[in-house]
């Protein structure tokens, strides 16, 4: 028993989830998810005060870290990519998101190509799903460690703080990997059609956005792309997140601090704020807009781009309850990240030693979130890189 519980906490909690890790070995481990767990179904049975796994300390709560008297310039850029494929409009598009991901590695994007109505009917599948009886959802448990299916971000071990957040885990994209791995979801009907169509839309957007990361950085259109591993290989792993109303919204996170462990991660928002990007010491709330996609830089990105493009610490509060979808972007799993030479110099060499995705995701997955940076663990130590390491 307590063996179980212990590898279902290890085994839930990362952002990119853990399938490939133990899926790559054969290695799946069994794990259970109960129902009374699910904040969701607490919520529903009248929970009144949130239990203590749930209570962040006092210096961590949103009233004591909020920002007063934010600043008016500090806003994410909003940047329209309707220009992009103008050859005229591109530069100005290029520079806008480069240099967002330089200074904030948060943005959000209008004009991105995809259908507003693609968008709606992705948030009505995520909304008909939690709708859906408890029972129902349930046969759509996460059974083993691919992270798959419904479930719940765990404690990552005994002890640790709990989020505030249900979770629906699956393959958007590519189509290799939705056959690899399938989650046929029944109802709402339209689901699984309507998600792998998101999902090929949201590729096709990361795809942009590396596209003008690469340009931004004077690389060829496809080089991002390339380093990432064998086109194939890459895919879209998404997570509909359902944070439910909660009752003492002060004492908890529905998603705590944290860095993105993927290669750029997309977000759509239901229309709730609740988002929030840490930025020179400032929580800064991310507008809610429900037609636009926020994104953001992960931790790939900043070890391939030697820090320029940086992946930043941001978290989700709690409140009257919020919808949204995750979409991570993963390299292949066999892929080496490390430093481009384009972005080393002798002033400036390499600040992180090359890593297989597989062995940073398998480390990832043991850490707690909110404890640092993870990235961190893979710099090469400043003596051994030259003395630029400064941010
Ligand atoms: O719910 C959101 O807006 C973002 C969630 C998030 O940061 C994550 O899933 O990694
Ligand atoms: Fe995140």
């Amino acid at each position: 028993m307590a063996e179980a519980t212990a590898l279902r906490e290890v085994i839930t909690t990362s952002d990119f989830e853990q399938h490939n890790a133990t899926e790559q070995k054969g290695a799946e481990l069994a794990v259970s998810v109960d129902t009374s767990e699910m904040v969701q179904y607490m919520v529903e049975k009248g929970l009144k005060e949130v239990p203590p796994e749930y209570v962040l300390p006092h210096k961590h709560r949103p009233s004591a870290t909020k920002t007063k008297n934010l600043p008016g310039n500090l806003r994410i850029p909003v940047i329209d990519m309707g220009d992009f494929h103008h050859k005229d409009g591109a530069e100005r598009v290029i520079g806008e998101i480069g240099r967002a991901c330089e200074e904030w590695g948060f943005f959000q994007v209008i004009n991105h190509g995809l259908p507003a109505a693609l968008m709606q009917e992705a948030m009505e599948m995520c909304r008909e799903f939690f709708a859906l009886p408890m029972e129902e959802k349930e046969l759509y448990s996460m059974k083993t460690s691919s992270g798959i299916g419904y479930g719940r971000r765990f404690a990552v071990k005994e002890g640790a703080r709990v989020d505030w957040v249900d979770r629906l885990g699956f393959w958007s994209a590519s189509e290799e990997h939705r056959m690899r791995q399938p989650l046929h979801i029944k109802r709402p009907v339209a689901f699984n059609e309507t998600m792998a169509q998101y999902g090929d839309e949201i590729l096709k957007l990361a795809h942009l956005i590396l596209t003008a990361l690469s340009r931004h950085a004077d690389l060829p259109s496809e080089y991002l792309l390339e380093r990432l591993g064998e086109a194939k290989a890459a895919g879209v792993r998404t997570g509909m997140n359902y944070y439910p109303p909660c009752p003492q919204p002060d004492l908890v996170m529905g998603i705590g601090s944290h860095a993105d462990g993927s290669v750029l991660t997309i977000v759509q928002q239901d229309g709730t704020p609740g988002l929030e990007v840490l930025k020179d010491g400032l929580w800064v709330p991310i507008p809610a807009m429900s037609d636009a996609f926020v994104i953001n830089i992960g931790d790939q990105i900043q070890m391939i781009s030697n820090d320029r493009y940086k992946s930043v610490v941001h978290r989700v509060t709690a409140g009257a309850g919020r919808k949204s979808i995750s979409n991570f972007f993963l390299p292949g799993w066999e892929t080496t990240i490390s430093p481009a030479p384009r972005f080393c110099s002798s002033s400036d060499p390499p600040r992180y030693r090359p890593v297989k995705f597989s062995e940073y995701i398998t480390e990832f997955m043991k850490v707690p979130l909110g404890e640092g940076r993870f990235v961190d663990n893979f710099r090469v130590p400043r003596s051994l890189s030259g003395d630029s390491m400064e941010d």
